[in-house]
């Protein structure tokens, strides 16, 4: 209990642990660096494991099951591939549908997925898997908006197009990965972290009414402020889906990933949205995507990651 010393008011309630706090757990490592052109992001699911993800969650108190890897074919980095604009739809495609039915036997099963990624064309797969069972809102924590379509894309990498597919917009291979349609209606999802748009995206943006938290939203109303404001949007949700893509944060506190930009979610405010959506008790499932080892400075940023997911699943300063 949290008192105003003056007035001895209740501040705060002690935490009510939810269902979701004694779900047991499924991890599903997605070792997938098609959406980008960097090697090493599929190094991810590793790195999180060797940095102790399971025994930590396990010490906390949750079943935890890993599920292994999701099998990812041998990436040909031939030239010409490199210089074709859909380059490794194909390959992107047929992981995704083997994501989505291991997210749905998972989900069947009463677990909680959390899908280690990988870059961030992951959340294809994952988030239509997740979706499946009733409308899920969507929390989309990145420096980038990930809203391009293929017409939009100045890069022509998928890591910048899944929040487009998962709403509806894009190469309808992905689109119709799982089952055929758009995923998540616009209305529920959030964006938070953005600071790195490309003109296309700010044009799609402004044409939807998508909820969006840049970094000056962060400033201006605090990161407690904008979670107050995610659960009076989703209150008439069940669940939540997480994907936090690290870049996210800023590159002093997480250097290992692909796309770093300055100006990032500091380590406490990371924290924090995360120990929030632990309150909500409404945190359904999880992605956590885009850390690359090789980029990383003495593992600071898979050592982020897991101690972001400990917080997101309960744990606690006191
Ligand atoms: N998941 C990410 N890190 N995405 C970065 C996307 C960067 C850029 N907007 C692009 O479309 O190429
Ligand atoms: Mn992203
Ligand atoms: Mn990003």
């Amino acid at each position: 209990m949290i008192y105003d010393l003056s007035t001895k008011a209740v501040l705060r309630q002690p935490h009510v642990k939810d269902v979701n706090m004694t779900k047991p757990i499924s991890i599903i490592g997605v070792p997938m660096d098609f959406g980008q052109m960097l090697r090493g992001v599929d190094m991810g699911p590793a790195a999180l494991r060797y940095t102790g993800l399971i025994p930590k969650l396990r010490r906390l108190g949750h079943d935890v099951k890993d599920e292994g890897d999701i099998p990812i074919p041998v990436r040909d980095d031939d030239p010409a591939i490199k210089g074709t604009k859909d380059r490794y739809v194909k390959e992107i495609t047929q992981i995704s549908q083997d994501l989505y039915e291991t997210g749905c036997r998972v989900m069947d099963q009463g677990r909680m997925p959390i899908f280690l990624g990988g870059d961030h064309a992951i959340a294809i797969g994952a988030v239509a898997s997740v979706a499946v069972k009733g409308p899920v809102g969507l929390i989309w924590v990145d420096a980038h908006a990930d809203f391009n379509t293929p017409q939009t894309s100045p890069s022509g990498n998928i890591h910048g197009m899944p929040l487009a597919v998962l709403t509806g917009d894009g190469y309808p291979c992905l689109v119709d990965a799982g089952h055929p349609g758009t995923k998540i209606s616009l209305d529920n999802v959030v964006m938070i972290g953005q600071r790195d748009l490309d003109p296309g995206e700010k044009k799609r943006i402004k044409s939807t009414d998508i909820t969006i938290f840049t970094m000056r939203d962060i400033d201006e109303q605090g990161i407690s402020g904008i979670a107050a404001k995610i659960m009076v949007q989703f209150a008439h949700l069940k669940r939540f889906h997480l994907s936090l893509d690290m870049d996210a944060l800023d590159p002093v506190e997480a250097p290992g990933v692909g796309t770093p930009v300055p100006g990032g979610i500091s380590y406490r405010e990371a924290h924090l949205l995360m120990e929030l959506l632990a309150d909500s008790g409404k945190l359904g499932s999880m992605d956590l995507v885009e850390i690359n080892p090789i980029l990383d400075v003495a593992n600071k940023t898979s050592k982020l990651a897991v101690e972001l997911i400990l917080s997101a699943l309960g744990k606690s300063i006191l």
